[in-house]
């Protein structure tokens, strides 16, 4: 049996007068490509932030699995034409534990085997600013990869991107999981994206949810229910 990275039991949270989560349970096992689905403002955003223990739940609760590494991708920002860093100094910025104010020869190691996963080795000296919006994407991406997760969130990581891009980032995502086994839970609204990509959904609606193995997710309706 798969190890479990994440179990949420009866999580519940409430902001005054107004509940968002309810009684969500579910697990996250080592090696699963976990899609979270569902519409605006039900809740997927709070769960993320629950995990990155920013929230605290009304009752109920997540264990992460022992030292557990997660390694988090924003949604998609612009940066400023002008951002002096490379890209390649840009990945080694989320470097945590450095002890030397340079990099040892390790770290440096990293940061080219990070390069060469999110596929920027050829412009990995372009500066940022100068980079696509898809580049930029994956450079967050291997912001998050430095310090080796066992786990990684994109919360509406490719929201904002062209589809093409879309796809090519989730491409690497794909090649992460199943070649080096990194566990994945990818927020999503993109029905297209999350259909294709993950092995697992969650899906959220106002006051309940439903999980399961992708291949369930084509028997469901809007409100849970099998056709
Ligand atoms: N700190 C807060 N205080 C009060 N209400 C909040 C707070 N944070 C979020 N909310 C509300 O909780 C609900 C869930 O927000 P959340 O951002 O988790 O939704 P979401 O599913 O991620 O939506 P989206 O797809 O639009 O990002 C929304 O109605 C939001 O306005």
């Amino acid at each position: 049996m798969s190890e479990t990275l994440i179990s949420v039991e009866n999580l519940s949270l409430s902001f005054p007068n107004h509940p968002v989560l309810t009684n969500l349970s579910f697990k996250v096992n080592r090696g699963e490509f976990l899609g979270v689905i569902g519409e605006n403002g039900v809740g997927k955003t709070t769960l993320v932030r629950i995990i990155l223990n920013q929230l605290r739940p009304s009752s109920g609760e997540v264990r992460l699995k022992d030292g557990l590494k997660i390694g988090y991708v924003p949604q998609f920002r612009n940066v400023d034409i002008e951002f002096p860093l490379s890209i390649k100094d840009f990945i080694a910025l989320n470097f945590t534990g450095i002890k030397l104010p340079w990099l040892s020869k390790k770290e440096k190691a990293r940061i080219k085997k990070v390069i060469e996963l999110v596929g920027l080795t050829d412009i990995a000296n372009r500066p940022l600013g100068l980079a696509s919006g898809g580049e930029k994407q994956k450079a967050y991406l291997g912001q998050a990869l430095v310090n080796d997760p066992d786990l990684l969130i994109l919360d509406e990581s490719t929201a904002s991107l062209d589809p093409n891009t879309k796809q090519e980032l989730l491409d690497v995502v794909l090649r992460l999981n199943k070649q080096l086994g990194l566990t994945i839970l990818f927020v999503s609204h993109d029905m297209q994206l999350i259909h294709k990509y993950p092995d697992h959904y969650l899906w959220l609606r106002k006051g309940k949810y439903t999980t399961g193995a992708m291949s369930d997710l084509h028997n469901e309706n809007q409100e849970g229910q099998y056709v």
